[in-house]
């Protein structure tokens, strides 16, 4: 909730006043507002502050008889604490001082100088390097949305439209905005965790949308971008433009075009598959173990970011995708990408740098990393030149030496240069004779000083005489109080204090106002030096910003190589034959966590091999296989090497999965709710070009129920939608399917029993699966062994009976047992042997040695 201020009334101190009219001002924002040294914040801004950011809530005046709370940090610690307010989706607007205290009347004058939002910042220790940070805006009409969305650190803006809620949803999820811009009234979201800014209804409308568009990209209409027939995408990219120019307060030269994206483009994975397939996030909510661990291994932030936004959007287009896997092979025979990579390790995260520049705020640091960067190019393009293939040396000609540029910066900055241009310091020596000139005055002042000390001390004859300086005062003289009356006339009395007296000289005052001024004079130079140096710098955005990208695409694919020869990866052959053979596969991700060596998998698929029904033991590895069929496919599709003996890989449109169970709290939806709507997007929309993964469906209801819904859907998924399908079961009644369908097979995860103990062998094979081994594994997960032995019992009797149900009905599903007791062979010795005993019978020794006898029983 934003801060709620009450009216200003007259009670109110006068700066008390000017605080609640700026807040008044930015109602949605957290306000820092400046006091000196502090950042203070008042009313609910202070109380939700000290919450979140854990500091001290005090007050200050009343209000209305009412104690002010405040809360307050010291305006350098401002980068500790903004970062974790932007995380939480608490956007902050800075109020700074821009009077002088000096010469104000009433409070300083005071202005907003920046706004923070979490999908808006830019500033380096704001952002994750890793990731993207993306502000996104949607607009929906009856059932379809536009979306827009930008990367205002690299001016990225990309528009879709989308026709109903689930693509959004998908998209969403793709895309994992920091924070997402939504009409005031529209709630197509319902809920959800991501950072939500509500905008009044007149930013969503069309005709705003294309003026600001067309003024922003300086073009007569938007048909150049190919977006004429996509309104609804239009009017978010206008309402997302608006909110960005409202928060930067500044030119944004970098944002000079859109980019339509459609979901043709790419193999769709909805938000489930996502998750199911662990891309980037496991299922247990972290980094680890999840596809990217294993891939990223590169060498720039750029190429990391690179690498996620093509691992969340696989391609289609086979050629875009061939031209990749021929680069990483290339630089694989070449060894290119062992070279390479160091030379990227030295490389800063020009991308970002350039969009500072182009939004006029890059720091000193951020132009040393950008020539240093720089430096690298002409050795990155001798490693390159080698390399005899087309794409990498196109890549090539785009990373440009900017040699201009480089000895501009080589010039201007220092080698290493402070954090902020506030104090100077960062302009090179020989860069302007005016700011060299200003800051020798300065910087012969002490020479001067001294010269003066000794000159003075030899005329007045006092050897303890000082000339120092402290702010109140500036440059003064000081003698002892015992030779205070040897000083000459011309000595000006300013100060007396206990054992000594301060005096000043018209020359020394003479001085201090030019050294003083000059010191000043030089600062003022150098920093408008620096924004001349920026304003150069951005005259250049667009070919620093493809030399960015062509580095970003190098790293990837280098990357690629890599990992591909260290993993033992093999390149992939993409066909327009629908299919897949793939010989000896593994999954990426489980083989990097196993002490033993991964047991390898075939997998055949064709039109007349549709569906493969997965049979085998528990934990035998059947959704381990289904898993890396998808990853791997996935990895083809981004242009990564996978991890096979071979693979050819036909069209493939969408990647959908069901696979485990969970309840999805969030939207109230049951485990069995969630399973069945993710199983009815399958059924409706894959297509004879889909690859389906299909994890036990059906276990979360009753056995019937469950078995003639899986039952149901592989004939659905079989037969309307031929889609390609790898289907795992412990319903071994499927196992019949093939019998009466042609496309489908069994295959099954071997495993054998050893001295009453399963082994896995993982191994994939034709046919059904003869056992499931279900006793067995809980036996292993240390299932008490009268419980095992209760299964035990009941499964002979379940098979008996299935035996002996009539032909066709398989099913040993309509028994009907009492409910009998659990029997546990110890208490049953037990009681056996207490049985035996009578006690009137009984010795006091026989009776010890029976109870001796009894303990023994129960070891
Ligand atoms: N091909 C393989 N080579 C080596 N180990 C494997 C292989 N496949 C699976 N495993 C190991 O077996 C474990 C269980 O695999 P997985 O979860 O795929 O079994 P499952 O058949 O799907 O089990 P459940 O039916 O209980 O879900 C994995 O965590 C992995 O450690």
């Amino acid at each position: 909730m934003p801060a709620k201020p009450k009216t200003a009334k007259p009670t109110h101190t006068p700066m008390m006043q000017q605080f609640l009219k700026i807040k008044a001002e930015h109602p949605d924002q957290m306000l820092f507002y400046r006091m000196g040294d502090f950042y203070e914040l008042f009313f609910e801004d202070a109380k939700k502050a000290s919450e979140l950011l854990n500091i001290t809530l005090t007050a200050r005046g009343k209000s209305n008889g009412e104690p002010i709370p405040m809360a307050g940090i010291p305006y350098h610690a401002a980068e500790q604490y903004l970062p974790r307010l932007l995380k939480l989706g608490v956007s902050v607007a800075i109020c700074e001082q821009v009077g002088d205290p000096a010469t104000s009347k009433g409070p300083v004058e005071r202005k907003v100088a920046r706004v923070l939002t979490p999908g808006t910042v830019t500033d380096d220790f704001l952002l994750d390097e890793t990731r993207d940070n993306l502000l996104m805006a949607i607009f929906q009409e009856n059932d379809a949305f536009g979306l827009a969305y930008i990367d205002l650190s690299s001016g990225r803006f990309t528009l879709s439209q989308l026709e109903n809620s689930h693509s959004l949803i998908n998209e969403i999820e793709r895309l994992q905005p920091a924070e997402i811009l939504l009409q005031e009234e529209q709630n197509p979201l319902h809920k959800t965790q991501h950072s939500i800014t509500r905008r009044a209804s007149w930013h969503f409308d069309g005709d705003t949308a294309l003026q600001l568009l067309t003024k922003q990209f300086g073009t007569h209409d938007l048909s150049g971008f190919g977006c004429t027939d996509l309104p609804l995408a239009i009017v978010a990219a206008g309402a997302l433009l608006q909110y960005v120019q409202e928060t930067q307060r500044a030119a944004l030269p970098h944002i000079t075009g859109m980019h339509i994206e459609s979901t043709d483009d790419g193999i769709v994975l909805d938000a489930a598959s996502r998750r199911n397939l662990e891309l980037e996030q496991s299922l247990s909510g972290d980094h680890k173990n999840t596809l990217i661990s294993v891939l990223d291994q590169t060498a720039t932030s750029m190429g990391g970011r690179l690498l996620s936004r093509w691992l969340n959007k696989p391609l289609k287009d086979q050629n875009v995708l061939r031209n990749r896997h021929q680069s990483v092979e290339c630089l694989i025979d070449t060894y290119g990408y062992e070279d390479i990579k160091p030379l990227l390790r030295q490389i800063g995260d020009i991308e970002r740098i350039v969009s500072r520049i182009a939004l006029g705020s890059a720091r000193p640091r951020d132009l040393s990393t950008l020539r240093n960067s720089l430096t690298i190019v002409p050795q990155l393009h001798s490693t390159i030149d080698p390399i005899d293939f087309n794409y990498i040396q196109d890549l090539r000609l785009q990373i440009d030496c900017h040699s201009e540029l480089l000895e501009l910066l080589s010039q201007a900055i220092i080698n290493e240069p402070p954090a902020l241009i506030r104090d100077g310091g960062v302009i090179a020596e020989g860069y302007d004779e005016q700011l060299d000139e200003l800051r020798n005055l300065s910087q012969n002042a002490d020479q001067y000083l001294l010269d003066l000390e000794t000159r003075e001390r030899q005329r007045t004859g006092i050897s303890t005489l000082k000339v120092a300086y402290n702010r109140v005062h500036g440059f003064y003289i000081e003698v002892s109080r015992l030779h205070s009356d040897q000083v000459p006339p011309e000595y000006v009395r300013r100060q007396t204090l206990k054992g000594a007296e301060r005096f000043i000289l018209p020359e020394l005052k003479e001085f201090e106002d030019k050294v003083l001024s000059s010191r000043e004079r030089a600062l003022a130079r150098e920093k408008s030096l620096y924004e001349k140096l920026l304003q150069t710098l951005a005259g250049h955005l667009q070919p620093l910003r493809t030399t960015a990208q062509a580095i970003a695409e190098l790293d990837v694919l280098s990357n690629f190589a890599e990992r591909a020869v260290t993993l033992n990866y093999s390149r992939p052959e993409l066909t327009n034959k629908a299919g897949l053979n793939i010989v000896e596969s593994r999954h990426p991700v489980v083989e990097t966590t196993l002490d033993a060596p991964f047991v390898p998998n075939d997998l055949v698929m064709n039109t007349k091999r549709r569906m493969l029904m997965v049979t085998g033991p528990n934990m035998g590895g059947k959704s381990t296989y289904m898993r890396q069929v998808a990853l791997l496919v996935l990895m083809a599709h981004v242009g990564s090497f996978v991890p096979a003996q071979s693979a050819v890989i036909g069209p493939i449109d969408r990647i959908f999965t069901r696979i485990g169970a969970h309840d999805d709290l969030s939207t109230g939806r049951s485990t069995f709710m969630v399973e069945m709507t993710e199983a009815a997007n399958i059924l409706n929309n894959a297509t004879s070009n889909s690859l389906v993964l299909m994890d036990e469906i059906g276990r979360g209801t009753s056995t019937f129920d469950g078995l003639s819904l899986a039952w149901a859907f592989a004939e659905y998924l079989a037969i309307q939608r031929k889609a390609f399908t790898l289907f795992a079961t412990h319903y071994f009644e499927l196992t019949v399917l093939p019998d009466q369908i042609n496309s489908i097979a069994n295959v099954h995860i071997d495993a054998v029993e050893h001295a009453d103990k399963i082994v896995f062998l993982h191994r994939v094979k034709d046919g059904p699966a003869n056992q499931s081994y279900g006793l067995q594994v809980a036996q292993l997960a240390g299932v008490p062994k009268s419980v095992i032995h209760q299964a035990q019992k009941k499964l002979h009797a379940l098979e008996a009976e299935s035996l002996k149900a009539p032909e066709g009905g398989t099913l040993p599903l309509a028994l009907n047992f009492e409910p009998e007791p659990f029997h546990d062979p110890q208490a049953d010795a037990v009681k056996a042997a207490l049985a035996e005993i009578d006690p009137d019978d009984l010795t006091p020794r026989q009776a010890h040695d029976a109870l001796y006898q009894l303990r023994k029983l129960i070891k």
